[in-house]
């Protein structure tokens, strides 16, 4: 059986963390965006992460950031892996020395083989809907715009919520998917039975 990786994204309280972990979170997200209602400060962003138990994974979000802001990121987490989810060329994506995900902002006329090769160094693209503010905006994404068999690893995001998510590991097949909006009570504030329901619904997605 396919096992989906399950990232939970945009946690600012510790209750969430043991939460996302107790559901099935394989990676949470951390947001070093200040315009982001999910933002963290780095020394907020190291306490949360120290929370979690071997195996599960801190991911810093960054959008456009600052090479500072990154740099002192990955000195306090050293396990961080790296989200951009801006502008950001290859070269400023690897020179960190970390593994990352690229994010993909999909609309009309996205090609996915064309991203990839731009991001080869990747170890996945990230797909969410194009928004305004980068992302995190709740949107899904006319999934039809993606190639019938999409290269793998690719992380599916934008819009997920139990109620969608386990046809789109039916239709897409992705290695791993990841989740904000879709599990919060409030904007930054997570919901300990809306990220069950929605590790639940990837579990039944991978069932059959
Ligand atoms: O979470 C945010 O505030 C955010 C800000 C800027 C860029 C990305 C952001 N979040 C990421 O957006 C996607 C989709 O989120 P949603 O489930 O549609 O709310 C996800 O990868 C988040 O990590």
């Amino acid at each position: 059986m396919n096992r989906t990786r399950i990232k939970i994204c945009g946690l600012t309280r510790e209750a969430d963390v043991d939460a996302a972990v107790a559901a099935g979170a394989d990676a949470i997200g951390l947001v070093f965006y200040d315009k982001s209602p999910r933002a963290v400060t780095v020394a907020r962003a190291a306490e949360l992460a120290r929370r979690l138990p071997p195996f599960v994974t801190p991911v810093g979000l960054f959008v456009n950031a600052q090479p500072q802001l990154i740099q002192e990121a990955v000195l306090a987490i050293p396990q961080l892996t790296l989200q951009f989810h801006g502008d950001e060329d290859e070269a400023a994506c690897t020179r960190w020395q970390r593994p990352y995900l690229r994010a993909a902002r999909v609309r009309e006329g996205f090609d996915l083989l064309d991203f990839a090769a731009q991001f080869s160094s990747a170890q996945a693209i990230l797909l969410d809907a194009f928004v305004d503010g980068y992302g995190g905006g709740g949107k899904v994404f006319d999934w039809s715009l993606l190639p019938p068999s999409v290269p793998s690893p690719v992380v599916l995001s934008g819009g997920l919520s139990a109620a969608n998510v386990t046809d789109g590991v039916r239709r897409l097949r992705p290695w791993a998917v990841d989740v904000s909006s879709g599990v919060e009570e409030a904007k930054g504030l997570k919901n300990a039975a809306l990220m069950q329901a929605f590790c639940a619904a990837v579990r039944l997605a991978d069932a059959g």
